[in-house]
This record gives C-alpha cells, sequence and structure tokens, in this order.
C-alpha cells in the first residue's frame, strides 16, 4: 500500500476527519500484494463485496465495494464510465456537487450523499469513500474470488479491472471497536423491494391489477417462468411495510421460509442463512437446523426455540425502529407510476413517445397527450422523483444486534427487549444499495413492467379456467 500525504500515521479518528472534511478520495492507492487481506463477502449485479481481515485501523470495520462490468455487454452495470449525461445533468441540476462530479464513480457517491441521505436520514446512510487501486489489485482479487461466487453471477460479469477506483464503506454486519477483534454481532440484511400498490390515474384499466397485486408478487411469476426462482416467495412487500406487529411478524416468517434474494443473516460478518451473492431456494429442515445451532451465541433459548427468538427480534427492532416509514415515504415518491413517468421521460430526451406511438394520434388518451405538454421543469420533477424511487424500491437495509452490557446507558444505538429470552440488544439500522439509476433505464422500466403484468396474466388465463382467482392460483402453485 502506497501511503501519500495525511496517511502517514493512520489512525480510525483519521477516518471520521475525513469524513467530516468531506474528503471523499484517500490519498492511497491498493497494490497487488494488498488484495491479500481482503475476501468475498457477496455480490448483486452491479458490484461485488469485500471484507477486510487484515490489521490496518483504516481499513478495519470496512467493506470494500468493487464495480463489475458485463462479459456481454448487456448487464446492470454501468458500462461507461463517463460522467452524467446532458440530460442527467439537467434532471439532477440542483445538487450542484452531483452534476459538477468528475467521474460517474464520484457522482454516485454525491447521489448517496446529497439526494439519498436527507431523504433516509444520515443516521442510517454512509456514503463511503473512494480508494485508488492499481489495476493489478482488482485482476487479483477477480482471480481471488472467483471460485465463491455464485456461477450464473461469473458467467454474466466480472470485476471492472479498467475502473481504477473502489468504494470502501462501514462494515455494517459489525459494529465498531477499533480493533480487529468481532462479535458477538448478529446482522440481517433485508431487500425489502416495493411496500405499496400503485394508485395513479395513467396506469391503464387493462393494468389494474397493479392497484391490488405487489409488483413483487406479479414479478415473482415471471422470475419463476424465466427460471430464476425455483419457487414462489411467501413474502409480501406490503406485510412488512404496514406498520402492524402481526404483518410484520408475518413478513420475516415469510423471509424465513422462502428468503430467496430478499434475506440473509451474518454472524460477525460471516453469512449463517440465506445465499450469498444470489438468491436462495426455500429453507429446508437441514439448514433450519444449522441455523439454529449457529444462533446458539447469541440467543440465550433452548434448542429448537432460537430460531423463533430470533425473528423475535428482528420483527420488534423493524416495528419499534419505524424505519420503513422513511423509506416507504421516498419509494412514493414515484406518484405517476412508470406508464405516467415515461412520458415526461421523452419530453426530457426530446424525442417522440415510443408509448404514445402505439396509439393512432387521435386516440392517444387525453391523460398522455396531457402529459407532453406540461412544461419541462415538471417533466424533470417527475422522473427525478421516479428515479429516487427506484433506488428506494431497490435498496436493501441492514440491521446488526449485540447482546447489551448490563448498565450500559450511554450507548449511542438503539434498544431492543425480546420477551421469549429476556435478553436486550443494542441495534443499528443502515440502507445500503443506494445506487443512481441511470436515466436511459425509463425505457427498461417500462418494458420490464409490461413483461411482469403478461407474465402475471398469462398465468392467471392458464388457472382461470379451473376457475380461481389470480391471488387463489398464486397461494395454490406457490
Ligand atoms: O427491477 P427489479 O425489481 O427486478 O430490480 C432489480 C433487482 O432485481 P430483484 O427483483 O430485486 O431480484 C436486481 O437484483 P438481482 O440482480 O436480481 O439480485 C438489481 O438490484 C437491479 O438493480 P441494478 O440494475 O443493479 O441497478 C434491480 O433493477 P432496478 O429495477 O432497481 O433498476
Ligand atoms: N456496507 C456493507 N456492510 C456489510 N455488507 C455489505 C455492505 N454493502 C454491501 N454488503 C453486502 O454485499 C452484498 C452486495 O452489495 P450490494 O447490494 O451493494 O451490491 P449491488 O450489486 O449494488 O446489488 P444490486 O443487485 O441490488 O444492485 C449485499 O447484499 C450485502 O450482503
Ligand atoms: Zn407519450
Amino acid at each position: 500500500m502506497t501511503r501519500h500525504q495525511l496517511l502517514d500515521s493512520p489512525s480510525p479518528s483519521l477516518w471520521f476527519f475525513m469524513r467530516a472534511h468531506r474528503i471523499y478520495q484517500m490519498e492511497m492507492k491498493l497494490e497487488q500484494k494488498d488484495a491479500a487481506d481482503w475476501v468475498y463477502r457477496g455480490e448483486g449485479a452491479a458490484n461485488l463485496v469485500l471484507s477486510y481481515t487484515g490489521s490496518s485501523p483504516l481499513f478495519i470495520g470496512k467493506v470494500m465495494r468493487i464495480q463489475k462490468t458485463a462479459r456481454n455487454g448487456s448487464s446492470h452495470c454501468l458500462e461507461d464510465h463517463t460522467v452524467l449525461t446532458e440530460h442527467e445533468r439537467l434532471l439532477w441540476k440542483e445538487s450542484e456537487e452531483l452534476v459538477s462530479s468528475s467521474t460517474k464513480e464520484l457522482a454516485e457517491l454525491h447521489y448517496v450523499k446529497h439526494v439519498m441521505t436527507p431523504l433516509l436520514g444520515p443516521k442510517h446512510v454512509d456514503a463511503g469513500m473512494h480508494v485508488v487501486t492499481s489495476s493489478e489489485f482488482l485482476e487479483s482479487i477477480e482471480k481471488k474470488v472467483v471460485c465463491q461466487r455464485p456461477a450464473w453471477r461469473v458467467d454474466a460479469a466480472k470485476v471492472d479491472t479498467k475502473c481504477d477506483f473502489v468504494l470502501l464503506m462501514t462494515d455494517h454486519s459489525l459494529f465498531p471497536n477499533g480493533t480487529a477483534k468481532v462479535g458477538p454481532c448478529i446482522s440481517v440484511e433485508i431487500k425489502p423491494k416495493c411496500g405499496f400498490l400503485p394508485l395513479s390515474r395513467f396506469i391503464a384499466e387493462k393494468n389494474a391489477i397493479k392497484r391490488s397485486t405487489t409488483r413483487f408478487r406479479m414479478h415473482q411469476v415471471l422470475k419463476l417462468r424465466q427460471h430464476e426462482i425455483s419457487e414462489l416467495s411467501q413474502y409480501d412487500p406490503l406485510d412488512i411495510f404496514s406498520g402492524s406487529k402481526e404483518r410484520i411478524y408475518k413478513a420475516l416468517n415469510d423471509l424465513y421460509s422462502t428468503p430467496q434474494n430478499n434475506f440473509r443473516v451474518f454472524l460477525n460478518g460471516s453469512i449463517i442463512f440465506g445465499g450469498l451473492g444470489g438468491g436462495t431456494n426455500k429453507t429446508s429442515i437441514v439448514i433450519g437446523k444449522a441455523f439454529e445451532s449457529a444462533l446458539k451465541e447469541v440467543i440465550q433459548a433452548d434448542d429448537g426455540l432460537r430460531t423463533r427468538s430470533f425473528i423475535e427480534l428482528v420483527a420488534e427492532t423493524v416495528y419499534n425502529s419505524q424505519v420503513l416509514d422513511q423509506l416507504l415515504e421516498v419509494q412514493k415518491l414515484d406518484n405517476f407510476d412508470i406508464e405516467g413517468a415515461i412520458h415526461a421521460y421523452y419530453n426530457i430526451i426530446s424525442q417522440p413517445c415510443m408509448v404514445c406511438r402505439e396509439f393512432d394520434e387521435a386516440r392517444v388518451p387525453h391523460g398522455y397527450a396531457s402529459l407532453h405538454s406540461i412544461p419541462l421543469s415538471e417533466s424533470l420533477k417527475i422522473v427525478k422523483d421516479y428515479l429516487i424511487a427506484a433506488t428506494a424500491k431497490d435498496c436493501s437495509l441492514m440491521i446488526s444486534f449485540k447482546p447489551r452490557d448490563d448498565g450500559d446507558f450511554g450507548s449511542p444505538y438503539g434498544h431492543i427487549h425480546i420477551k421469549s429470552t429476556n435478553q436486550n440488544f443494542d441495534y443499528k439500522v443502515n440502507f445500503i444499495d443506494l445506487d443512481l439509476k441511470p436515466l436511459k433505464k425509463m425505457e427498461t422500466y417500462y418494458e420490464k413492467d409490461k413483461k411482469i403484468l403478461n407474465a402475471y396474466a398469462q398465468m392467471g388465463e392458464t388457472k382461470h379456467m379451473k376457475g380461481n382467482t389470480s391471488m387463489e392460483v398464486y397461494e395454490t402453485i406457490k
């Protein structure tokens, strides 16, 4: 590791100094030999995440988020590392730091810092910091982790070795104590997805099902058909966002039964439940037993009773912290639905509307035509809010718990008590994956919406012949 300037005598307080003074990029470079200290933690569609195992105080308690690049050029990854497009600069013009960013990576960081953090609360978001890397460092990481990655993720994308930055963030599966010694700490990662039913008047009558069935549940049918999942999830996002204790318990039980990519659990930073880097199947008895046993370190209950107490811990925290209320508000910035927002998108890019083009000129529904005569400022607001909501619908939250020491009254963390074991825990909640969605994705969103609806309608048609409603069908094929 090459250090310059500030970093001759690194200390944990330096990290806070840099954040406090808005120094988002460390004056250091990670070299090939540094790769030995980083191990695979997980990944999503766009990024690979590693955790630190070395002894440098600068990196203890941190994870590294590395961008991936598509193998076939058509993945989710941000292929284009130039800064925002002309239209994106227009869209985000109120966030000066974002539009004047010199690289796409810095734009992403400023988006989290200046757009998402004020909406979700600074207590729950860490925008992270960029660190320069050599391509040799990234190549070593790529080789080192390839065998731990899910095969389908390996086929889809690899580490982007041309990208010379990585993002360093707080490891939210741990509690900071400034040393390499961890634990006991248990954390849960939940990807709750969209928690409301759209009400927009721009939803076409033929798509009215969107007003009564969540996108998540309809999307499950498409995912099943495309073999992305092997069974339908029992989870319904409306439960976890409901504010009702009973329904939150139900959501947690359903997430536990069918975790897919919506639920994971880590013990002292290592995964003990759910799939690394992708989805996972229905929880089997074997997995259930192993999980029960892993919980021993933190849940003081007899064999067979720990999972239930763990679910109580998470459900009570979701209910008491009310953290999902804030997330739901941000998701609801999408109040036009993609069926309305898509027209505003074409106004912004000054292109003929591909949706209205499908209608005879005289038959364009009045509502859509009216969207094409609103001022540009309104179109910008509609699309900007839609994209912010898209980030909020795709992010995850990590809730971490550590047993609370008796008499610890000055703790900066939340406090939760579970009745079943009479235990007290400190907890903290953080949002992760608050990525900026590219403007050009609006067209993909429109197409995907149609695809999801078609798959759901087709399932309904097949089964309706037997006299069932779509909901009953969902329940029976689940
Ligand atoms: O469209 P969705 O709801 O499937 O969300 C995508 C996620 O699929 P999911 O349904 O959660 O399994 C998808 O997750 P997976 O790859 O399925 O784990 C990504 O998060 C994707 O975001 P991006 O392209 O990486 O920025 C997500 O795309 P966005 O729609 O958030 O842009
Ligand atoms: N700050 C963090 N602390 C602890 N674990 C993290 C952190 N950030 C990410 N992870 C882990 O790494 C995984 C992948 O990270 P992330 O969700 O950011 O990837 P992504 O490619 O952006 O995902 P998506 O497919 O949703 O776009 C997460 O699911 C989580 O398990
Ligand atoms: Zn239109």
